[in-house]
């Protein structure tokens, strides 16, 4: 197999079959803790080359693709709720404004990196307390980064997107693609030559 997905994500396993590659997915387990100081942007794209390492490092000779999506308010890294609470209030600082939500891919083989980072922005709708409590009930938001999602039930909170929409729900297809190409992944390659 020429390419790995490095994800426990079925949402990353859909988008990139999106793409026509054939490839494994394996779960990449890493720490997700913000080093100190550290940018959005330098925060996702070190993750995401992190997750492809940590599969990377066993697969010699095979790209891995890793992934990270994170929602950004100002300069504060929204990831995944711990608990109704953190949802909750990640929901209300997000209401009636625009956010940014950044994904970074990585492709790793061996000693290369190559990598993408995609920044899109999402306007919210109001959202009272109520709203925000019952949407937590409906457990979509407990895996995702701000505590939505786009693709489901969280659509009915975007008033608006400018950007991509596939990179806000975990991975840009556009970029995904352009580094597929740069990486010559097999088959798929010469499949887009023809
Ligand atoms: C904002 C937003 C995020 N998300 C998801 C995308 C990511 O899967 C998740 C953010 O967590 P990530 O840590 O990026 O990914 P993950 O833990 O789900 O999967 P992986 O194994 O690849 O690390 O939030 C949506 O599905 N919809 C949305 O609208």
């Amino acid at each position: 197999m020429s390419l790995i997905l490095a994800s426990q994500s079925p949402r990353r396993k859909e988008l990139l079959s999106q793409l026509g590659v054939q490839f494994q997915t394996r779960p990449a387990d890493i720490d997700e803790t913000p080093l100190s100081g550290e940018s959005p942007m330098d925060y996702v794209l070190r993750l995401s080359i992190e997750k492809a390492r940590c599969i990377a490092r066993s697969q010699s000779g095979t790209w891995v693709l890793g992934s990270d999506t994170t929602v950004v308010r100002g300069e504060a890294i929204l990831g995944k709720p711990e608990d109704e609470e953190d949802a909750v209030s990640m929901l209300l600082s997000l209401s009636g404004k625009t956010h940014q939500v950044l994904t970074a891919v990585a492709l790793v083989k061996d000693e290369k990196v190559l990598s993408r980072v995609v920044s899109t922005q999402v306007c919210f709708r109001e959202i009272t307390e109520s709203m925000a409590r019952a949407y937590w009930a409906t457990e979509e938001p407990c895996d995702k980064a701000g505590s939505y999602g786009i693709q489901g039930l969280g659509g009915m909170l975007v008033r608006s997107i400018d950007g991509s929409y596939s990179s806000v729900v975990g991975l840009p297809l556009a970029e995904t693609a352009d580094l597929l190409m740069e990486a010559k992944i097999e088959g798929w390659w010469s499949w887009h030559q023809e």
